[in-house]
């Protein structure tokens, strides 16, 4: 398993069951093509190493790299840093971050975008051991200022400003920066104090369907649904028969720091139709997910059907 599913998951991870044993646990965040991700793991093998990258091309880049190098300390997740860092990471579970070079989002009306702001820091003090870590490498001079304007402006990080390691001057980036002439900025942030806010876990839900009866209407098409609720939005994209009778519906959900394609489906089951998230592709069932569900079983109630039993 060496990219997680988090729908398989329990959260907080145990590193006994996703590493196969305790250990220091360490996140590199973006990790691009896992040219660093497998150095440090290569350095450190006693580590229990989690990469996580939005672009699923670089996830494949890494995944590549990770098993032609025979690594096995390392656990990826495509999908955002925060999500991640909320929902993988135990308390003070986590001994170092590495981030670099962060994309700089150079206009100021864009710097909300930046990952290293001062709810980040508030946030990432809940998920780090005391004495705990984050290593910034970056090319861009006026973010690593920034970034260390914005841990001083939370209170609970130290900042120290060493030259960058010579090894965080060889990822995709760094190399590619260095070709040009550009100067490198590094930045070690230390927890100090903890935000006394918890930052909760994502809410899950086991279940998220109903039971109808009636009969399923004959679509020969479908318009796209938008649905929005509060925390996300759910767009239902497209329907499509299944062989069994039913319908699936392709749908995307947007919550927060995680994003989803699902599929609900409406189906005949043994027990009537069943109208809910089908379990490919393992999803979380979240808020989201329930949203668009009772969206569908309402709609299949202005269409005739009848809901017996509901569960979300
Ligand atoms: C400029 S690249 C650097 C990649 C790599 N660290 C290197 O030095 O070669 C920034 C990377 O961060 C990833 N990224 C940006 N925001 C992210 C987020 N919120 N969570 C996870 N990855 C993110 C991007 O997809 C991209 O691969």
């Amino acid at each position: 398993m060496l990219l997680l599913r988090p729908g398989t998951l329990n959260f907080p991870l145990s590193p006994a069951e996703v590493w196969g044993r305790e250990g220091e646990l360490v996140l590199e965040v973006g990790h691009g093509d896992g040219r660093f991700t497998a150095e440090i793991a290569r350095r450190n093998p006693e580590w229990n190493i989690l990469g996580v990258e939005i672009s699923a091309a670089s996830v494949t880049r890494a995944l590549k790299r990770l098993r032609r190098e025979n690594i096995a300390s390392v656990r990826l997740y495509h999908g955002q840093a925060s999500f991640a860092l909320r929902n993988f990471i135990p308390p003070r579970g986590l001994s170092r971050v590495y981030v670099n070079f962060p994309d700089p989002w150079p206009k100021t009306k864009h710097e909300d975008n930046r990952l290293l702001q001062r709810s980040f820091f508030r946030r990432l003090s809940t998920r780090l051991e005391h004495g705990g870590t984050l290593l910034l490498t970056t090319d861009h001079e006026e973010y690593w200022k920034f970034a260390q304007a914005e841990a001083r402006a939370s209170g609970l990080f130290a900042v120290e400003t060493p030259p960058p390691p010579e090894h965080h001057l060889q990822t995709k980036y760094a190399l590619k920066w260095k070709e040009q002439g550009r100067s490198f900025y590094h930045a070690v942030f230390t927890k100090t104090g903890e935000d006394p806010e918890p930052w909760p876990l994502l809410e899950r839900f086991e279940m998220a369907h109903a039971l109808m009866e009636g009969t399923l209407p004959e679509l020969t098409s479908f318009d796209k649904q938008v649905i929005r609720f509060d925390g996300g939005t759910a767009v239902l994209l497209e329907a499509a028969r299944d062989l069994g009778g039913g319908y699936f519906f392709l749908t995307h959900l947007e919550e927060e720091d995680l994003t989803q394609d699902v599929l609900l489906e409406a189906r005949p089951s043994t027990h009537g139709l069943y109208v809910g998230i089908s379990r490919f592709g393992a999803p979380l069932v979240t808020k989201g997910v329930q949203q668009a569900v009772a969206w569908l079983v309402g709609w299949l109630e202005g269409q005739g059907l009848k809901t017996i039993q509901r569960s979300y």
